[in-house]
């Protein structure tokens, strides 16, 4: 049995906590994986990687609007692939090296279970124990258990980007990783087909996302209301995804050939697979329970000395939120007198897909659900949807899709929630996001900084105007 000042489960995130406060105690850090974890090896890093050059290859269809000819001839996929892994590759291993060569770090790269809150053993069987644990295990991808899922040419975001260029692609999912890889490949040049059980896309957004980027999508590739029963191999080396069609009342069977399946079907956290049970951590819906110091609780109650981050601790499975509880972390192993909780209020999400969508806060149907349960007077809730193409820079890009949707309440014009869909959503939304974390009021917001002109950012400053809330005295 080895004993160390702090045990670490998980190089994703877990990797930031050794700082030099740990310089001369004794860490131990526990990894089964890729060293690094999910958004530097197959998350956010390589994802948008393959977003860029997708963007660009997708532009030419809206340069040739402007009067503008340019011509999508093919892109080099495999170069494309190779670039980004032979960077992913090198700073995971580089990471990796690094902290291997600490003198006091240790580095268990396999998996291991708990034992008791502040032991673990290793699939080798190695014991290890620590003063204080920190356990940031994240999630993994979610298969549906249908015959064929085995196949080869079935894929989870893990591995689709390592492939070969496939000519046709199957994405099954309708939420952020279907979105997002449904772009790469129809943008770089695949034929995508996107199989959506209930049919509208990014159902989990604001309905007008949904219902907006369902058919913008469509219009770009395949998408039908479909769930897929079983995957055959064909005898090309290709398969056929069979899959139900309930859009026309009686379901019908229907089949479609691909090269690749990706199944975008979710995430759960990994938390099942550490024996929470012999550690007597607390589970709820599937995720390991924590308080707002982000300490583990067992029967309720927070254990002194264990915390978890990230994606085996919360849903919302983002990157910037186990980034933020990664920081609660470290403080408050460092100061455990003085613990700090962590501000999950305004957490916004952003899907890199095209066009780009941003949102944080309620959702129309949350707004409402909570203006009747609070008994808000009619009209109390206000709700403003700024076309990009309604202002200066939305008219030089002749925007036809982009939308800056935003709900707030009238009387205290408090920001609820914002939707965005557009060209740079994901940027366009921080100011929203900073209003609501600070408390400005949307009138304040719209009137008393500058906004430059004609800036594509004008969509957001005339959409807080348009909300009508309480003026607040700003001009
Ligand atoms: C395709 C994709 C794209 C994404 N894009 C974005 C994005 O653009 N923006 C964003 O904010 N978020 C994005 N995310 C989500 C983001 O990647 C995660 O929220 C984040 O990486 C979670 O970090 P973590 O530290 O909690 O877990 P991880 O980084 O997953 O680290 C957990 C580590 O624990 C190890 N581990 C687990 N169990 C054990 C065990 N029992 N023993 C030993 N080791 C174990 C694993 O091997 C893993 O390395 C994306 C996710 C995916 C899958
Ligand atoms: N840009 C980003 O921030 C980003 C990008 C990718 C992933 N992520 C994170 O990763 C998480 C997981 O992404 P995801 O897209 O896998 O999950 P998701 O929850 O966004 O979407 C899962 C989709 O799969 C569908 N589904 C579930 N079971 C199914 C089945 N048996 N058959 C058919 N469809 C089924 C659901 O209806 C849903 O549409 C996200 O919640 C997100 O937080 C973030």
């Amino acid at each position: 049995m080895t004993h160390y000042d702090l045990l670490i489960l998980g190089s994703g995130s877990g990797n930031s906590l050794i700082t030099p406060y740990w310089d001369d105690k004794k860490v131990a850090i526990v990894d089964g994986g890729i060293f690094g974890g999910t958004c530097l090896n197959v998350g956010c890093i390589p994802t948008k990687m393959f977003v860029y050059p997708a963007q660009l290859a997708g532009s030419t269809a809206e340069a040739k609007r402007l009067g503008v000819d340019l011509e999508f001839k093919g892109a080099r996929w495999e170069e494309i692939r190779d670039r980004i892994f032979g960077r992913i590759d090198a700073i995971s291993e580089g990471g990796r090296k690094y902290r291997v060569e600490l003198e006091n770090v240790d580095l268990y790269a396999e998996f291991a279970t708990f034992t008791s809150p502040k032991s673990m053993v290793t699939a080798t069987g190695k014991e290890i124990t620590a003063d204080k644990v920190v356990i940031a295990a994240g999630s993994r991808a979610v298969l549906p258990d249908i015959p064929g899922i085995d196949l080869p040419q079935v894929h989870t975001s893990d591995t689709i980007m390592r492939v070969d260029f496939p000519q046709r692609v199957v994405v099954v999912g309708s939420g952020f990783i279907a979105a997002e890889f449904a772009n790469i490949f129809h943008s770089l040049g695949a034929n995508v087909t996107q199989l959506s059980r209930s049919g509208q896309l990014l159902r989990g957004h604001d309905p007008l996302i949904s219902e907006r980027y369902t058919a913008d999508a469509s219009k770009r590739w395949s998408v039908r209301h479909a769930t897929p029963t079983a995957i055959e191999s064909a005898t090309d080396g290709s398969v056929v995804v069979r899959y139900e069609d309930p859009s026309d009342g009686a379901s019908q069977a229907s089949e479609i050939p691909a090269d690749v399946v990706l199944f975008a079907t979710g995430r759960v956290s990994n938390v099942d697979r550490i024996d929470p049970e012999a550690a007597g951590f607390d589970v709820a819906d599937g995720i390991l329970s924590v308080d707002d110091f982000q300490r583990v609780l067992s029967n309720g109650e927070p254990l002194e000395g264990v915390f978890a981050l990230g994606d085996v601790s919360n849903d919302y499975q983002l990157k910037h939120v186990a980034n933020r509880e990664a920081r609660v972390v470290i403080h408050n192993l460092e100061h455990p007198d003085d613990l700090r909780a962590t501000d999950h209020r305004a957490v916004p999400s952003a899907v890199f897909t095209h066009p780009q969508v941003a949102s944080v806060g309620l959702t129309e149907p949350q707004a409402r659900e909570l203006a009747a349960q609070e008994q808000w007077p009619e009209g109390e809730l206000a709700i403003a949807v700024q076309d990009y193409g309604s202002t200066a820079y939305g008219w030089a890009m002749e925007d036809q899709t982009g939308f800056v949707k935003l709900i707030a309440r009238r009387s205290t014009g408090e920001i609820l929630g914002a939707h965005l869909m557009g060209h740079e959503a994901s940027n366009l939304i921080q100011p929203l996001v900073q209003a609501m974390v600070f408390g400005t009021d949307a009138h304040s917001l719209a009137r008393a900084p500058f906004w430059i002109h004609p800036a594509l950012m004008e969509v957001v400053e005339n959409a807080l105007l348009s909300l009508n809330t309480k003026d607040s005295g700003a001009l």
